[in-house]
C-alpha cells in the first residue's frame, strides 16, 4: 500500500455514560460521526521481520504507541507458529491533535489492523479485527467497523447510522486529555447514570455530552472556552475533549463563523461522513 491512507478523525455528537463494568469500564450510549479529515498513514511490507513507525512531524514513536501495538498484536495472532514473520515500514503524519476526543490514536491503530490485513494476507473477517482492535482500546471498532454508528456497551456494540450531511467547526484548545483522569473522576465525584434509553429517543432529543460538566471542571481553562464560545452558538465537547464542536448544515456557514473567531482559537472546519476512507480505499483494491 504505497499510498497515502486517511485515518479518519470521529466526534461524539452525543456520549451518555448509563453504567460500570466490574473491570471499571464505563457502559456508553454514543453516536459515533466519522470525519473527511484525520492523519496520513503510509505501509511499505518488508521482508525483514520488523515493525518500524516513522513519524514525520511529532515525537510520538514508542513502543507503546498504537500502531505498533497493533501491528505487533495482528502478526502475534496470524504468525504465530511461522518462523518468518512479516514486516512493514509504517509513515504516520499526525494531523489529529492527540489527546483531543478526535480519537486519532485509536484510528491509527484501526487504520493499521485494516491495512495489515490485506497487506500480510491474514483475510480475517472483519468482527474478528473488530475483537482484536477492543483488546486495544474502546475506540478503535468503530473505525474498523468504518460507519458513522450508534455505539453501546464500552464501544464495541455497534449500529451503523446514517446522518445527514452536515459540517462542523472544531475549536481545538491547546490541551492534552486524558481519557482515564476523566473516567476516574466521573466515578469517584460524579455518583450518577443517565438512564439507558433507545437509539430513537437518544436520536430525538437535543443531544449532550455526560462528561462535559466533569472535563469542565477539571480544566477550568475549556471552562473558559466554553464561556466565550456561548456567544456563538451551542457547542458541544467530543468523547472527553479537549475539543468542542458546532454542527453546521453547511460548509459555507460552518466557514462563516470560522472567521468570527479570534486568532488566539485554533480551529478546522470538517465534514461528517458515513464510510471511512480506509474502507473506501481497501474496497478499491484487487488482491
Ligand atoms: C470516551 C471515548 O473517547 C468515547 O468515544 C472512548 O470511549 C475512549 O476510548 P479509548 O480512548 O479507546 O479508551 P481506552 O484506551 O480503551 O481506555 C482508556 C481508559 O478510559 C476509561 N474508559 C474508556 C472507555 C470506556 N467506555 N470506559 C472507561 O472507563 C478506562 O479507565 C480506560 O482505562
Ligand atoms: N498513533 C497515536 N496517535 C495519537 N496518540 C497515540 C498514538 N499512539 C498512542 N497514543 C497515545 O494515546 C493517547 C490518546 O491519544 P488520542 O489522540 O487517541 O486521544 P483522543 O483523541 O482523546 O482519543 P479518544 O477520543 O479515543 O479518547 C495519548 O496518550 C497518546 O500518547
Amino acid at each position: 500500500m504505497h499510498q497515502w491512507v486517511v485515518s479518519p478523525g470521529k466526534l461524539n455528537l452525543f456520549l451518555y455514560v448509563t453504567g460500570r463494568r466490574s473491570d471499571g469500564y464505563h457502559y456508553l450510549q454514543t453516536l459515533f460521526r466519522l470525519l473527511d479529515y484525520g492523519d496520513n498513514m503510509k505501509f511499505f511490507v518488508t521482508k525483514n521481520g520488523c515493525i518500524r513507525l516513522f513519524n514525520t512531524n511529532n515525537n510520538i514513536i514508542s513502543n507503546n504507541n498504537l500502531v505498533i501495538q497493533a501491528a505487533k498484536l495482528l502478526r502475534k495472532f496470524c504468525f504465530r507458529s511461522c518462523q518468518k514473520k512479516p514486516g512493514v515500514d509504517i509513515i504516520l503524519h499526525k494531523k489529529l491533535p492527540i489527546g483531543s476526543g478526535l480519537g486519532g490514536g485509536s484510528s491509527n491503530a484501526a487504520t493499521t489492523l485494516m491495512i495489515l490485513n490485506q497487506e500480510w494476507r491474514c483475510f480475517l473477517e472483519k468482527k474478528v479485527l473488530m475483537r482484536l482492535g477492543l483488546m486495544l482500546g474502546a475506540d478503535i471498532p468503530v473505525f474498523i467497523n468504518g460507519y458513522s454508528a450508534f455505539s453501546e456497551g464500552i464501544g464495541e456494540k455497534l449500529v451503523s447510522i446514517f446522518l445527514p450531511e452536515r459540517w462542523y467547526l472544531i475549536i481545538i484548545p491547546p490541551i492534552y486529555i486524558n481519557t482515564t483522569w476523566v473516567f476516574d473522576v466521573y466515578r469517584s465525584a460524579f455518583n450518577y447514570y443517565s438512564p439507558y434509553r433507545s437509539v430513537e429517543k437518544l436520536l430525538n432529543t437535543p443531544f449532550s455530552n455526560d462528561l462535559e460538566p466533569i472535563v469542565k471542571n477539571m480544566f477550568p481553562e475549556i471552562k473558559k472556552y466554553f464561556f466565550y464560545l456561548s456567544n456563538y452558538a451551542s457547542a458541544r465537547l467530543t468523547g472527553t475533549g479537549a475539543c468542542i464542536f458546532f454542527e453546521f448544515y453547511n460548509r459555507y456557514l460552518a466557514c462563516q463563523s470560522q472567521k468570527y473567531l479570534p486568532n488566539w482559537i485554533k480551529s478546522i472546519v470538517v465534514r461528517g461522513i458515513y464510510i471511512s476512507p480506509v474502507h473506501q480505499i481497501l474496497s478499491k483494491i484487487k488482491i
